[in-house]
């Protein structure tokens, strides 16, 4: 085994079981190993709904039993600026915004990256996401987590190789069941924590809520695609495309019993346009454009590119062709027609296990 002794490894500890592991496997690999602990949303007096001090008082508990130090540091400007300005935005925009995925790429991979490797003399950074790594000749790839149900290569598809190579995943190779089980046997305190759900700053209160907090709501019509006013909207942007809940229309006697669907938003007239059937021809494209095309690898591939793409977390595979139209934008065509694509979210790219690239959805594209 090599000597990792003189390897200092920072890991971001999140006060999760994840990360907690990933402490417990580094110190095991042998590295000299220190937590981190990031503070990104300044909450108010009231707020209930942030358990960011729960979360540290859990990744001291873990330090602590693991005999390691913990560090901690606010990110909350940088978080503010880059992420979250970024998130209203979008929203304002009537797009539906990833802001995990400008974490990663904004605090996690920039912000806490540089203060690991200036602060702190970090030789490596490490986190609790379920990914993997691989080099080949002399480049680090992005591979998907060996637990398929968890895999997080979505969020993780801004980094560039260097980035991979300055970070270790160790609970990549390993399934969830099997990382709690550990959590168990080391008498982590975080074993039986329940993963965090959602967007980390708005919790568990109501979105349309928290929004209405920072973006002024504007009140508009619900259409049918032929133009029939059938409802009110309180405001496009708490809709998504695809979605089914919250729409409070039924009763319409002549429309009978099916449920509706977000099909557009039309920004312009600040109309929702809904369709009836979970199998309605304008739920689906037969592709997408998107920009701010990034390859892991900074190389740009000869394209047309056959691959799989995900437009969403949690989708499975589709096969598509994707060819530039320029230097930032792409056009991906399924192969099947897909449900739901949505601008805003990302598109992320894979060749068997390799997670290639992404770019941000900007419109899709039905024949
Ligand atoms: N507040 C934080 N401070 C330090 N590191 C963090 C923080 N939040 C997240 N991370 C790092 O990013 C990884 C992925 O974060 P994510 O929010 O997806 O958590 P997760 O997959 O539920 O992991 P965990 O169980 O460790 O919370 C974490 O495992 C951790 O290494």
């Amino acid at each position: 085994m090599s000597d990792n002794s003189r390897t200092k490894v920072i890991v971001g500890m999140s006060g999760g079981v994840d990360s907690s592991v990933s402490a417990y496997l580094l110190l095991q690999q042998g590295y000299q190993v220190e937590g981190l602990f990031m503070k990104n949303w300044e909450e108010d007096d009231t707020d209930e709904y942030c358990a960011a001090a729960q979360d540290l008082e859990d990744a001291q508990a873990v330090a602590d039993k693991l005999g390691i130090v913990l560090h901690t540091i606010n990110f909350a400007a940088e978080y503010w600026d880059n992420v979250f300005e970024y998130f209203l935005a979008e929203y304002k925009a009537g797009r539906t915004p990833n802001p995990d995925i400008m974490c990663n790429k904004e605090i996690k991979f920039k912000a806490f990256l540089e203060f690991a490797a200036e602060e702190l003399g970090a030789d490596y950074i490490a986190t609790g996401h379920y990914v993997r790594r691989r080099c080949v000749n002399g480049k680090w790839q992005l591979l998907r987590g060996l637990d398929g149900n968890k895999d997080q290569s979505y969020f993780l598809y801004t980094l560039s190789h260097e980035h991979v190579a300055q970070t270790l995943f160790p609970v990549g190779e390993l399934e969830k069941p099997e990382v709690r089980r550990i959590a168990e046997e080391q008498g982590l305190v975080t074993a039986d924590k329940k993963d965090s759900t959602g967007i980390c700053f708005i919790g568990e209160r109501k979105f349309k809520d928290f929004l209405s907090q920072y973006l002024p709501a504007q009140p508009g019509d619900i259409e049918t695609p032929e133009g029939q006013v059938i409802g009110r909207h309180e405001g496009l942007m708490y809709h998504t495309l695809g979605q089914r809940k919250g729409l409070h229309i039924g009763g319409l006697a002549e429309f009978g019993d099916e449920p509706w669907y977000v099909v557009e938003k039309d920004m312009q007239r600040n109309v929702l346009i809904v369709a009836q059937g979970s199998d309605h021809s304008l739920l689906y494209s037969d592709g997408l454009i998107a920009n701010q095309m990034h390859w892991v690898s900074r190389e740009k591939p000869a394209t047309p590119l056959r691959c799989a793409v995900k437009t969403r977390y949690r989708q499975e595979d589709i096969p598509c062709t994707l060819t530039y139209l320029n230097d930032d934008e792409i056009e991906v065509i399924f192969d099947q027609p897909q449900k739901a694509v949505t601008p805003g979210q990302s598109a992320v790219f894979y060749l068997g296990e390799e997670c290639l690239g992404g770019a941000i959805i900007g419109r899709y594209l039905r024949r």
